[in-house]
């Protein structure tokens, strides 16, 4: 990335760091210390699920008092969803499926998107599209490391983020593929930690999260 605030690619997103965190929260003042944990970590390209009501405030403190944060929406399932969180300061979308209507909405926003993907014709739907990037969920529920490995052949130009089922356990041997970007994952952020207010925690999380490649 070259400058923090320009337009990015899906390939800025993925390139970052080995794991990015998937983060679902329902209190909007666990956004900002949580936010700062994990950048003090060494992660610092965040998706925030719209699961929650409280995803689109947390989205936008995020945008506005971590500037070190790059503060995407992940769970985006409609073009609705993706002008919300446009609005909020998001600056990339991540989607467990693709749609056309959601790839349309996120170059209408001249945001990057990862959409969802499982199976060969969603990744030739999203190619379609013209994107090469992608999100691989659900991750270790659909076919993990062995699926990854036959897709390799046909989709060698494609570069997949697996998402679902990662854990620090297994994110090494999926980095280790070629065709593999980095990993997504909800492993940094725990409830309990979250509950707690465990920032350190989160952080000590996330400083091996950041030092699962090279
Ligand atoms: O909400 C979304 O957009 C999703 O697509 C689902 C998430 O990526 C997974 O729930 C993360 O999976 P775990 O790391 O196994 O918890």
């Amino acid at each position: 990335m070259s400058h923090p605030t320009a337009p990015l690619t899906a390939e800025d997103v993925v390139q970052d760091a080995p794991v990015i965190p998937v983060i679902v929260l329902d209190e909007p003042r666990h956004a900002v210390p949580l936010a700062r944990a994990l950048v003090a970590g060494g992660i610092r390209m965040l998706e925030v699920t719209l699961r929650t009501p409280a995803a689109l405030a947390c989205i936008e403190a995020i945008a506005r008092d971590v500037p070190a944060a790059v503060v995407g929406a992940g769970t985006a399932r409609s073009a609705a969803d993706v002008q919300a969180a446009a609005r909020a300061g998001s600056r990339f979308i991540v989607s467990p499926g693709y749609v056309p209507a959601l790839g349309q909405a996120c170059r209408d926003a001249g945001l990057p998107l990862l959409p969802g993907v499982a199976t060969a014709s969603e990744i030739m739907a999203a190619g379609a599209d013209g994107l090469r990037v992608l999100k691989f969920f659900p991750a270790m529920a659909a076919g993990g490391v062995p699926l990854l490995k036959s897709w390799h052949g046909p989709f060698g130009d494609v570069r997949f983020c697996p998402t679902g089922g990662v854990s620090a356990g297994n994110a090494a041997q999926l980095l280790a593929l070629p065709n593999v970007a980095c990993v997504g994952g909800s492993w940094l952020t725990p409830a309990q930690l979250l509950a707690e207010g465990d920032w350190a925690g989160i952080e000590a999380l996330a400083r091996q999260a950041a030092a699962l490649r090279g």
